[in-house]
């Protein structure tokens, strides 16, 4: 791309145009811990190969001049059945950080889900993005009081739902990470902790982060803390992180009323199902009582229609709003959601979907389906 060029968002049409100019413009260690994965890569590449797998079956002549995307989701509206996944550290990208992220998601009818480990405390993101739909994404601190104080503050800032990663008891081997010896930039920190839990700890050893978690998290989380949260809070929990169709029934028993199928992007266990493969067992198994919902390598619309069809109730983006959001802050993250509701509804027409309740299983097949010799 020439120089004069590099700035200019008319040529920006996919995720991936964003993408590129964050892989030029990132300073090295940050691009580095947004793009990694867990040791060889292999689930975060196979998460978006995994889509390149699987063929869309259009249906012709049906009418589809009203594509409407909108859905509802724990008795919540959405204008469209794309949402934000929680990443941590979001103004290392843009100092818009969380609240323009947010902000973004909400301009387009989109649920915002914010970490525990943000840059911006969860009371800001509140005020600063009032009419956005957020949701709490939870880890475990050893320190249960803690959590409990964050759930709290989080029931009382407005927060509808508390998402409970369970694919993070144990940090992944993120090779980049441990090379760069990675740490935040000094002149930001946690913002939802006030002492010296808002700091990386020391990174002698390699990755700051992995010093930090391995001092606060609790490795030795288990479902009986689910049921725990239960009674410390009356908004509903997803659990974030389940490849597995027992592990999904499980969540279920302990209160769970929402189920994300998600391998973290690819960056906890590596050699994990992807997290379109892993879908279907999970809804399967869940067989609607509860919602699923995906995230991991979505990338164009036609992915987001994918995971739909085959029963995805929502579909999450990690990265593209952190390219979106190195781009041009808030403005960024916007784009390049419009990008994925158009890819959607162009999809939609091309397949023969007016509404979300059109698509079905069918239509999306695994290509060996036309390989058969
Ligand atoms: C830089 C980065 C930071 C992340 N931080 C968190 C986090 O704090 N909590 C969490 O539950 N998941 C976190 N994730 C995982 C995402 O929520 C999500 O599962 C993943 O990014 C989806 O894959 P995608 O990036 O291919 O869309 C993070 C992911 C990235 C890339
Ligand atoms: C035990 C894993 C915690 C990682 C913290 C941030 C995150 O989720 C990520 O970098 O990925």
């Amino acid at each position: 791309m020439a120089a004069e060029n590099a700035n200019n968002s008319n040529c920006f049409c996919s995720v991936q145009d964003f993408e590129n100019y964050a892989y030029k413009t990132l300073p090295r260690s940050v691009l580095d811990y947004y793009r990694s994965g867990a040791c060889s890569q292999q689930t975060l590449r196979n998460n978006q190969e995994s889509f390149t797998k699987l063929r869309i079956r259009p249906r012709c002549l049906r009418d589809v001049t009203l594509r409407d995307t909108k859905t509802k989701v724990l008795g919540m509206d959405f204008d469209i059945p794309i949402g934000v996944s929680p990443s941590a550290m979001q103004k290392m990208a843009h100092p818009d950080g969380e609240i323009g992220n947010a902000r973004a998601a909400g301009s387009v009818g989109a649920v915002y889900i914010l970490s525990t480990l943000s840059t911006t405390s969860l009371e800001e993101v509140a005020r600063g993005a009032p009419n956005t739909v957020k949701w709490f994404q939870l880890y475990i601190y050893k320190d249960r009081k803690e959590t409990e104080k964050l759930v709290k503050r989080a029931e009382s800032a407005g927060y509808k739902a508390l998402v409970l990663t369970v694919d993070a008891n144990v940090f992944g081997l993120r090779y980049a990470d441990a090379r760069n010896a990675f740490q935040m930039p000094s002149h930001l920190k946690f913002g939802n902790f006030g002492d010296l839990k808002s700091k990386f700890l020391d990174r002698s050893n390699g990755s700051g982060l992995k010093a930090y978690i391995d001092l606060m998290f609790d490795e030795g989380i288990q479902w009986k803390d689910v049921k725990w949260l239960k009674t410390i809070t009356k908004l509903p929990i997803i659990v974030k992180g389940v490849l597995i169709a027992e592990d999904a029934l499980t969540a279920i028993e302990h209160g769970a009323v929402g189920i994300m199928v998600s391998n973290h992007g690819g960056r906890q266990l590596d050699t994990a199902p992807s997290s379109i493969e892993a879908l279907p067992e999970i809804v399967k198994a869940v067989d609607g009582r509860v919602d699923v919902y995906l995230d991991g390598g979505v990338r164009y619309g036609t992915d987001v229609f994918k995971a739909l069809a085959l029963g995805a109730k929502m579909v999450f983006i990690g990265r593209p709003a952190l390219w979106g959001l190195a781009h041009s802050g808030e403005e960024g993250v916007k784009k390049v959601l419009q990008i994925l509701i158009n890819e959607l509804k162009n999809t939609m027409g091309l397949v023969g979907c007016n509404k979300l309740a059109d698509m079905e299983k069918d239509m999306v097949v695994h290509k060996s389906f036309y390989h058969k010799l």
